[in-house]
């Protein structure tokens, strides 16, 4: 039984349609939701959580209504939003401790809970200072902490690696790790970058333009490797620039028609890819695995 599940799910803003009849199922574990911005992972969160009402379609919640349970759904789970909303002059100790309270934890569990996931977040020794001053990496953790502090069964995490250095974003996919697989909390954690989550979750969801592209474990889509074709939209030349941002970067790549075919032995590599696009200012039109899966996952074809 899953953790939550969305039936036919469509969201319209005034002049936007969110999701779009989005059927899927996210399992225990760690599950990553990918999806370029305005994909609609923030809003499919705003749903789950009873913050936001379906134009139509139902979504269950740990097999509960979040448009009629949603006060008993947020004690149940913890939610790191993708906005900075740390109170400048609180500090991470009252800040967490405030939440732990909200979320319906007596005072004293409060207290030590809050202890326990400063330490855990690692933010132990800066606990007591202002959150303003704090980096954003720091402040990161903070709202991590507060999501997990009253021990949800689930989390939904929004962007936690957002704004962070290399450095930074490891840390916090390890806590992420932690959090999915030592501490037994479903988490559903959403990002712009496959090749990142990749690494910590069990199943991959990828959402483009409020639909479904694709839902499997993430052991499927580590066997994307092989030769892909890119194509871009740019300017003459366009595909020799990117075959040569690519090379410098040390990959495998050669011309094939006017498109850069490149060897991926990582599916991070998608990720740099798409990167160099975008740097050169050109327009991804599509990367087309030249054998199996890949296709499915960039390009708009759904797969159910
Ligand atoms: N309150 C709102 N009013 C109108 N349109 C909105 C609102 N919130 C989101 N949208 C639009 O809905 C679409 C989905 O947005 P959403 O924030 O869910 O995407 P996302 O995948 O989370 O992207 P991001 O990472 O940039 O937040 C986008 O086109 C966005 O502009």
């Amino acid at each position: 039984m899953g953790v939550v599940g969305t039936r036919d799910l469509t969201v319209e803003y005034p002049r936007v349609r969110a999701l779009d009849s989005l059927t899927v199922d996210i399992p225990e574990g760690v599950t990553g939701v990918v999806g370029v911005n305005g994909a609609g992972k923030s809003t499919l969160i705003k749903v789950l959580l009873g913050l936001l009402r379906p134009t139509s379609g139902s979504v269950e919640v740990l097999g509960m209504n979040p448009a009629t349970d949603g006060p008993r759904i947020r004690e149940l789970v913890g939610y790191m939003p993708e906005h900075d909303c740390l109170p400048a002059d609180v500090n991470a100790a009252e800040f967490v401790m405030h939440m732990a309270v909200m979320s319906g934890l007596p005072h004293a569990a409060a207290r030590e809970r809050t202890s326990d996931v400063l330490r855990h977040v690692g933010l132990a020794e800066e606990r007591h200072r202002p959150m303003g001053g704090y980096s954003t990496g720091m402040r990161q953790r903070a709202k991590l902490a507060q999501a997990i502090v009253h021990d949800p069964r689930l989390v939904l995490l929004d962007e936690p690696t957002n704004g962070l250095d290399p450095r930074a974003r490891d840390e916090m996919l390890e806590l992420v790790d932690t959090i999915g697989h030592s501490f037994g909390i479903s988490v559903a954690v959403t990002s712009h970058l496959l090749g990142e989550l990749e690494r910590i979750a069990d199943h991959v969801v990828v959402i483009d333009s409020g639909r479904l592209l694709r839902a499997s474990a993430t052991s499927d889509l580590t066997d994307v490797t092989g030769d892909v074709l890119v194509e871009v939209l740019g300017p003459a030349g366009a595909d020799q620039r990117l075959g040569q941002a690519l090379l410098d970067q040390g990959m495998t790549v050669w011309p094939q028609g006017d498109k850069v075919a490149v060897r991926v032995t990582d599916p991070s590599q998608l990720d740099a890819i798409r990167d160099a696009v975008v740097d050169l200012d050109l327009g991804l039109v599509r990367i087309q695995e030249v054998r199996h899966t890949l296709e499915e996952v960039f390009t708009q074809e759904a797969v159910r």
